[in-house]
């Protein structure tokens, strides 16, 4: 006998992969049960996580009138002062927007939605605790655990909301800081750091590590970095912080080697950790390891108890609203019995600092590990003509090339629209491209896309003998010897 559930599949959490599963699921003709007990739909992402700081960021750089300083000097300013009622605005707003268009697709989905904190009573049931204090139990055939990740606090951090915050304190600050010092160089604390600095505050990032963003291509962070100082980001790195203490009303992070740092607002931003604790796994026949976070299989994101599945920050790295979206789908797929897609080889990462890195593909450092014979090409944004009409100097874009197939490895970017720019090269390597694709396509004109064509050249002019009166490119026709070899090689 078939056994009967309240719910073909049961969600908690509705941020980035929760609502994909749900709406995924529901698409399939489930019923569907999204839980979250924030009391509003749209998980960390939108609440405290991606969409804040990515409002924070465009706010600064517009009331700053930060894009436009390569012009008008670094003393540049839209508006003389900004408070944080300026940039509290927006955030408003946006979140607002946000939320209503989720729960509008959940509503049009016939998705379920329940406001109360999940735990589970066995492997098919979980008990709701709503805010007012009751509960009730249902019962689900499938179960996605899309719980999310919540900051590191630890316990030597004098953590009090207004002088030593972590990364949730940065929404709805009730006041701009002075000095800012950031713990922690992993891409929030970049994040933030640079957005204060593009607001004048003087601020210092503090790592134990000596290298920063080291996933990232070396050539990009030297830059990054050296953009930083120029704008008088102080950082303190290879050492650890030993402690927090309050002098005359401001933080002070004392580093192991003795060094001290004191600013008007510290903020502390060491990593993040499963939001597991509340769940009662071990009634499921699950446990999360010591950060909080679940195995699964990384094909079906199915947890040791195979009807539930996990996905989003829980399951770890990438730990990004845009891989988390997309393993929320495939859990659905395979919870509703459906073929479960492959995920593409590449995804690109982006960095929202100021400026913006992103990258995909493999960096000069792992060719060289992986002993890949390789090429690479760079071309300066300055080098465009949209790099001279937005007086941008400083941004560049890197392909990194086989140097046997001619296949396209990676894409690297620093500077404006990188984040956008980047999903060229992401198209490119997913479809298995040669870097010629960029010397015979043709791209809108002026754009910041030529760099494409611009890294293309750079790498063709190393790559071929120059011969006497020959000094450019011939036309590559389809039929042109490199994509030949593509086919039977095989990076
Ligand atoms: C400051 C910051 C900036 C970021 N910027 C980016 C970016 O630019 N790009 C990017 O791709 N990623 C970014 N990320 C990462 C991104 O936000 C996360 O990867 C993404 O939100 C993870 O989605 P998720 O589905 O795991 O759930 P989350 O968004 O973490 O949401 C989980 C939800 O589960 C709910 N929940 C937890 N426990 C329970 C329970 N027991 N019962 C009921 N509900 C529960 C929570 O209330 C929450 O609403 C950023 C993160 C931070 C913190
Ligand atoms: N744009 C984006 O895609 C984006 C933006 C923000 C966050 N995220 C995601 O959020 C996740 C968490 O980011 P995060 O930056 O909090 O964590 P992280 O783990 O990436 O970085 C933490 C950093 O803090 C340092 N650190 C830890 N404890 C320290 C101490 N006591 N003293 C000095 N340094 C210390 C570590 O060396 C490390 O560099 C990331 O995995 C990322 O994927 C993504």
């Amino acid at each position: 006998m078939t056994k009967h559930y309240d719910y073909d599949v049961i969600v908690i959490g509705s941020g980035p992969s929760g609502r994909r599963a749900a709406v995924q699921a529901s698409k399939f003709g489930r019923s569907v049960l999204v839980v979250d007990r924030r009391g509003k739909v749209g998980g960390v992402s939108v609440h405290t996580g991606t969409i804040p700081s990515k409002t924070l960021r465009e706010t600064v750089l517009n009331l700053t009138g930060w894009r436009e300083r390569g012009i008008y000097g670094m003393n540049y300013r839209v508006k003389q002062n900004i408070d944080a009622q300026d940039l509290n605005m927006r955030l408003g707003k946006t979140l607002d927007d946000e939320v209503e268009v989720l729960e509008h697709q959940f509503l049009r989905n016939g998705v379920s939605v329940e406001y109360g904190s999940a735990k589970f009573v066995d492997a098919h049931t979980i008990e709701i605790e709503n805010p007012a204090g009751g509960s009730r139990r249902v019962s689900g055939k499938a179960i996605v655990v899309a719980v999310g990740s919540a900051p590191h606090r630890p316990h030597n951090i004098p953590f009090d909301g207004t002088r030593v915050i972590d990364s949730d304190g940065m929404v709805n600050l009730d006041r701009i800081p002075r000095s800012l010092t950031v713990v922690g160089a992993g891409v929030i604390g970049i994040e933030y750091a640079t957005i204060f600095s593009a607001l004048d505050v003087r601020v210092t990032i503090i790592d134990q590590r000596e290298h920063i963003l080291d996933f990232i291509d070396r050539e990009i962070v030297d830059d990054f970095i050296h953009q930083l100082r120029d704008q008088s980001v102080n950082f303190r790195l290879g050492g650890a912080l030993e402690s927090i203490v309050i002098e005359a009303g401001q933080p002070v992070a004392i580093l192991e080697d003795g060094r001290r740092v004191r600013s008007d607002l510290l903020l502390y931003t060491g990593g993040r950790q499963g939001a597991t604790g509340d769940l009662n796994l071990a009634a499921a026949g699950l446990e999360a390891d010591e950060r909080g976070r679940l195995d699964v299989d990384p094909i079906t994101f199915q947890t040791k108890t195979p009807n539930i599945y996990a996905t989003g920050d829980v399951i770890g790295f990438p730990a990004l609203a845009s891989t988390s979206m997309e393993q929320g789908r495939i859990a659905a797929c395979h919870a509703c019995e459906q073929p479960v897609p492959p995920a593409p080889k590449f995804f690109p990462y982006g960095i929202y600092s100021v400026p913006e890195i992103s990258i995909v593909g493999i960096t000069e450092e792992e060719a060289r590990k992986k002993k890949i014979p390789y090429e690479a090409g760079v071309a300066r944004f300055r080098e465009t003509s949209r790099g001279q009409i937005m007086a941008e100097t400083q941004g560049f874009l890197k392909i990194i090339v086989c140097l046997k197939t001619h296949k396209l490895l990676g894409v690297h970017i620093v500077g404006e629209a990188a984040t956008e720019l980047i999903h060229i090269g992401q198209a490119v390597l997913n479809f298995g491209g040669s870097f010629e694709y960029f010397i015979e396509a043709t791209f809108n004109y002026p754009t910041f896309a030529e760099a494409y064509k611009s890294a293309a050249l750079d790498v063709w002019n190393r790559i071929t003998p120059r011969h006497a009166g020959k000094g450019e490119p011939p036309a590559i026709s389809p039929e042109s010897s490199a994509p030949q070899r593509m086919k039977t090689e095989s990076h």
